[in-house]
């Protein structure tokens, strides 16, 4: 090899050590990295190798050689009394990396060819963080984190917050007992809280492991007891007084007997086969999983033999990490694009360079909306970092912003929807953008479809779900007037469809054209416009026209409605299309008593200003007839009890409900009390 070669390779190793370094502090010490794992393992191996062909270059101080890692200002250290090691990995394709971890283990046992195969245990590798649980008579005294191997954060108090970790060990008096595994955050609950921070206008987490990592070693305990962490066990630190079972397998049954939570996913098996069975099975199940893992963990299984084995520095050489691929990968974002949903919002979403990521090719991937996306600081043509993890869909979740080459100018959402081309609107203090289309727009078609028909609505019996599907899918109906349009012929002609129920979906929608105002504009899907503003609206304006022409001013006289609820009115009765629509169902035949609601305000209203709850089944009245009668009369039904609840009306199986009126006091009625309430009220009222 020639002296240029040498110095080459001996500058790039050191800019490769430098690189680590840096990505290793923000990782371990930080918990925020900038780089996908991905790329990271790609540098680690590119010095590896590096190493490895010149032996020369090796130090003590490279990241291949020690555990990196160091301890936080404000955590006290904790020197662990067995040092916390990584484990190697294999990342190469499924079969050669069980098969070269077999290789080894029977070289370095000497076992020649016709041998028995090793005993292994395979073991899912989990994606958190790495624990020490020091328990002394079976009470847990300290939780430490990995730090450099050598020496870790004391981290108890935080550990403490854990549920499924024990603060005693059921049956286990030994002096010392260290039990080690690893902290992480269940998906669903990693979820969960972004969804709360994304809803709150926060920041949002970027993935489980780091947001795991981030709360273990967060100062204050209150803080970290917010995020929900999980645990399980997969090893022991030091032990004394304790007879340590002979295999891992029964180590872990052993851990899980003394009420340590241990992942059901395990096997015991022989050779190299069994490992890459285990490897393809879990891989198949990765997705479907609760939580997070990056591979499977190969274990000689024999204690013995662990020992005979023995470490080099970094890691024990009985075990492998023997990875699958990359829940998060780099790739180019190409274009921003609009996704309008079923409920008209919309979405904004990344067009990416194909990336293999989380065992599949993505090119499409969520922003979520327009203020994560600007916090984030994505721009088109970035490098950005992909994650793909369980049946979540894609998601852009980083970028590199070094690599930004020229000024990219901010993205914007559109002022029109893409699909219909209706004003989008953002609601006051939401993060989501609309298409205020409704039923106008192909994208919302369906969900207006079904709730224009639904019971509180139009009430056409018989025009659910799968009937809407079929209907949009073919072409036939593409808006609410044109259902109308439908004969008993086009609706014969569909699949699971018989002339018989033809002809009853047919007689529905004649008799749904007789109907009242509130039904009618709580129908047309408004946004904001629930069944009580409509009825409210109804009773207010008396005519459709009134209100169809009415300012937002006049709107704000109405009972309840405030500036959100009469622009998005306003909004919508401005728009041509909307009223088309409007024009044409009224063309079609759809009626109903003009001035009723006016008509109804005028009459007595006994209940006035009452909030009743209705719980049970009544013995007559149905849960919305008597929730039309009390509002007929003035009063509310709420949901739910509370101080200010006037009178509880409960009827059979009545729930939880009934117990907070009693508990609070609140005048309980049956149906005949409210009959009676309704009656002597108005009586009293009119005398
Ligand atoms: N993105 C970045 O910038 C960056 C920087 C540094 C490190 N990293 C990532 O960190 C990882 C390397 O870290 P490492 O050296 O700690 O090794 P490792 O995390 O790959 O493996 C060792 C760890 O595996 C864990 N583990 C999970 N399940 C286990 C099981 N069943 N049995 C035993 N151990 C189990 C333990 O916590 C143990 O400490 C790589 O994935 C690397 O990509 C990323
Ligand atoms: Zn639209």
């Amino acid at each position: 090899m020639s002296q240029t070669d040498t110095l080459a390779a001996a500058d790039r190793a050191a800019a490769l050590r430098a690189q680590l370094h840096h990505h290793a502090h923000l990782y371990y010490v930080l918990d925020a990295p900038v780089l996908p794992d991905a790329e990271y393992d790609k540098l680690f191996q590119e010095l590896q190798a590096l190493e490895a062909a010149h032996p020369e270059l090796l130090s003590p101080d490279s990241p291949t050689q020690r555990v990196i890692g160091q301890v936080l200002d404000g955590f006290a250290p904790v020197r662990h009394a067995v040092p916390m090691l990584s484990i190697r990995t294999e990342t190469d394709t499924e079969a050669s990396g069980a098969r070269a971890f077999d290789e080894r283990v029977r070289r370095q046992l000497e076992l020649g060819e016709d041998a028995p195969p090793v005993e292994y245990a395979a073991e899912l590798k989990f994606d958190g963080l790495a624990i020490n649980l020091r328990y002394e008579q079976g009470v847990l005294v300290q939780a430490a984190t990995r730090g450099d191997g050598e020496t870790g954060e004391d981290v108890t108090q935080n550990i403490r917050t854990v549920g499924q970790i024990p603060l005693r060990l059921k049956g286990v008096h030994a002096p010392v007992l260290e039990v080690r595994g690893e902290v992480y955050m269940r998906r669903d609950d990693f979820e969960a809280l972004n969804e709360r921070q994304r809803e709150a206008g926060e920041k949002t987490f970027v993935n489980p492991r780091n947001t795991a990592a981030g709360a273990v070693r967060q100062l204050d305990p209150a803080l970290a007891a917010k995020k929900p962490l999980s645990f399980f066990a997969y090893g022991l630190g030091e032990v004394q007084g304790w007879v340590v079972p002979e295999t891992h397998s029964a180590l872990l049954d052993a851990l899980q007997a003394m009420g340590m939570p241990v992942c059901e996913h395990r096997v015991v098996t022989q050779g190299a086969a069994g490992l890459i069975a285990f490897h393809q099975a879990m891989g198949a199940q990765r997705d479907g999983l609760p939580f997070d893992i990056d591979g499977i963990v190969y274990k000689v299984n024999s204690r013995a033999l662990q020992q005979r084995l023995g470490f080099v520095t970094r890691e024990p050489r009985w075990a492998v990490a023997h990875k699958y691929p990359a829940q998060e990968q780099l790739t180019r974002l190409l274009a921003i694009d609009i996704q309008v949903g079923r409920t008209g919002k919309l979405t904004p979403v990344a067009r990416l360079e194909p990336v293999f990521v989380g065992g599949t090719t993505v090119s499409n991937a969520t922003l979520h909306n327009l203020f994560e996306l600007r916090r984030k600081g994505v721009r088109v043509g970035d490098q950005v970092i992909v994650r793909r993890a369980g049946d979540v869909i894609p998601e852009v979740v980083g970028v590199l912003k070094a690599e930004r080459a020229a000024y990219v100018p901010n993205f914007r959402m559109p002022r029109s929807c893409p699909v219909c081309d209706s004003a989008t609107v953002r609601e006051k203090g939401g993060m989501d953008y609309r298409c205020s289309g409704g039923i106008f727009c192909p994208a919302q078609r369906k969900q207006a479809l079904l709730h224009f028909a639904g019971r509180r609505a139009m009430d056409i019996e018989g025009l659910g779900d799968k009937l809407v599907e079929q209907l949009v899918d073919a072409g036939i109906v593409d808006s609410l007037p044109s259902l109308y349009k439908l004969g008993v012929a086009k609706l014969a002609a569909l699949e699971r469809m018989a002339e018989k129920s033809a002809q009853n979906i047919v007689d529905a929608l004649e008799k749904s054209k007789t109907t009242t105002l509130a039904r009618f504009l709580f129908g047309l899907g408004i946004r904001q416009i629930g069944e009580t503003t409509a009825k409210d609206l109804a009773r207010h304006f008396g005519s459709l026209d009134a209100l169809m022409d009415a300012s937002v001013e006049q709107l704000l006289q109405v009972r309840d409605v405030g500036p959100i609820v009469a622009q998005s009115i306003h909004m919508f009765f401005a728009q041509p299309h909307n009223r088309e629509v409007v024009a044409q169902l009224r063309a079609a035949g759809v009626h109903w008593p003009e001035g009723e609601g006016a008509a109804a305000e005028q009459g007595p209203k006994p209940l006035l200003g009452k909030t009743l709850v209705l719980t049970g089944t009544l013995p007559t009245l149905s849960r919305d007839a008597a929730k039309d009668l009390i509002e007929a009369a003035g009063g509310k039904v709420s949901g739910s009890v509370s101080k200010k609840t006037h009178y509880v009306v409960a009827g059979e199986e009545a729930g939880s409900k009934l117990d907070k009126a009693r508990e609070l006091g609140v005048t309980v009625l049956d149906e005949a009390g409210l009959q009676a309430l309704l009656l002597s009220a108005s009586s009293a009222q009119s005398a």
